[in-house]
């Protein structure tokens, strides 16, 4: 089913200084309220002094590998805290043992959401701290690991003495996190925990594989569904499924070792719906070739063929509580970590979908649900917008700009803005746009309360 672009109220008039004003106090008393709360009480209660493990995360790796690192430390003993890099105040270093740092790079060499911050605040107990970083990053970046490269120059340059060189982590090499584990001996870990290993593979099957844009001036995209050989696991909105991009029978029963690497995607369904179900665009390479895993999943993998494939929690772009008004902003596949959240929702719930797209003609991914989803009056509003429509806003960003009044009404309601899909040309304009709407720093601050998300890749 076609849809047309939705007609949206505005209020006409420009933000009156006296909106922006009450919504800086307004997000700034929040903001302060929950700053007061420890973001983690340290499990044990000892005179020792604690051992940071501070974490900047995007996607949710250098998150999970925070706890791991932490709970090592536990195991032994070690009186540890973990904490989110972005919101760590001075008090929380002052004491402290040591700080174990765990940062992973995104955009083009970018600080993840809301972790820059803590380049520019002033802690002055960072002199003679002593640190380890583990650096996340992908070599194809031409900045590699440059934020875990930042982050140790600005260390140094405040006094914190490094107790080992930075180690950087190349697409999640198994080899440097072993590394990284047999430094925790030197933070107090011990040295007789197993290696890590990535998660196993689970068995799945690709069971139904239609194509969303038929006629596209753009690539193909698909609405992909994978299901269970055994039992169902459980997962959250924002989680993420990492697919091994090959024939999987040979890791699955044949015990032989991965030899590519995991491709990354949003989910897009709920346990309720009994599988996995993903949105990939079949990506083409200029050497004429198809990307290692929408190649396989979108056009090699035959229909009934073993998938290999893995969950992972993604903390950062977790649901908000029911009665946060929510607003989902997204581009293209971006509807996949959309539509999970948007399901989750329960009825009642306020919920506003801005989503962009190239045609409505043959664009118009998983239209008819959208569709269901207002006439229900699960979306409260919903505004479509497709750039070669020829009329009205052109991308989410212009569509944000054009109902910048009602944006800073849901924000002033205590909402919260997601936003999934593209990192160039969406997730940037869409981050300018809003900061010019609300101010820079109140969107930092609701990066810090969870209350602007980003799944953008
Ligand atoms: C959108 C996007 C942009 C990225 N940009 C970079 C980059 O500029 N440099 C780099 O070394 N790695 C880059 N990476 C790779 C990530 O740093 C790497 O996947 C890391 O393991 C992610 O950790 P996280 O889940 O904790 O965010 C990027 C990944 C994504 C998804």
């Amino acid at each position: 089913m076609e849809l047309e672009l939705q007609q949206f109220a505005w209020a006409g008039a420009a933000i009156s200084a006296w909106a922006a004003l009450t919504l800086g106090i307004y997000i700034r008393t929040q903001f302060q309220r929950r700053d007061a709360e420890p973001a983690e009480v340290p499990v044990d209660d000892t005179s020792e002094p604690a051992t940071l493990v501070l974490w900047a995360s995007q996607t949710g790796f250098a998150e999970d590998l925070a706890l791991r690192t932490g709970r090592a430390l536990r195991d032994a003993g070690v009186n540890t805290r973990i904490l989110p890099l972005a919101t760590i105040t001075n008090d929380q270093i002052v004491g402290t043992k040591a700080a174990l740092i765990i940062a992973s790079t995104t955009g083009e060499g970018d600080a993840p959401d809301g972790a820059d911050r803590f380049l520019q605040r002033d802690l002055p107990a960072l002199q003679g701290l002593e640190y380890a970083l583990l650096a996340l990053g992908d070599s194809s970046y031409v900045n590699y690991c440059g934020f875990g490269h930042k982050l140790d120059r600005l260390l140094r340059a405040k006094g914190a003495h490094p107790l080992t060189d930075m180690i950087e982590v190349d697409n999640g090499d198994v080899g440097a996190l072993h590394h990284w584990q047999q430094q925790l001996w030197l933070f107090g870990g011990s040295r007789a925990e197993p290696d890590w290993a990535p998660p196993e593979y689970g068995a799945w099957r690709l069971v139904r594989r239609d194509h969303l844009n038929p006629g596209s001036a753009g690539k193909p995209a698909y609405h992909i569904r994978l299901e269970p050989q055994g039992d169902l696991p459980n997962w959250i909105p924002g989680a993420i499924a990492e697919i091994y991009p090959g024939p999987a029978e040979p890791i699955l029963t044949g015990g032989e070792a991965p030899t590519l690497p995991h491709r990354e995607y949003s989910i897009a369904s709920l346990p309720g719906d009994g599988g996995i179900e993903l949105v990939i665009r079949l990506r083409h390479l200029e050497d004429g070739t198809y990307g290692l895993g929408s190649g396989w999943l979108c056009n090699e993998a035959p229909i009934g063929a073993a998938i290999g494939m893995r969950l992972r929690a993604n903390s950062g772009f977790a649901p908000p509580a029911d009665d946060v008004p929510m607003i989902l902003i997204g581009n293209g596949t971006g509807i996949a970590g959309l539509r999970a959240h948007i399901k989750a929702r329960p009825a009642g719930t306020r919920n506003w979908l801005i989503f962009g797209e190239r045609n409505s003609a043959h664009d118009s991914l998983l239209g008819t649900e959208i569709a269901e989803w207002i006439a229900s009056g699960h979306l409260e509003r919903c505004d479509l917008v497709f750039s070669r429509d020829g009329e009205g806003p052109r991308y989410v960003a212009d569509q944000i700009d054009v109902a910048q009044d009602e944006i800073l009404t849901w924000v002033m309601a205590g909402g919260a803005i997601y936003v999934c899909g593209s990192l160039s040309g969406m997730a940037g304009d869409v981050d300018t746009t809003l900061a010019r709407i609300l101010d820079r720093e109140i969107l930092d601050d609701l990066v810090d309360q969870g209350r602007y998300r980003r799944d953008v890749y």
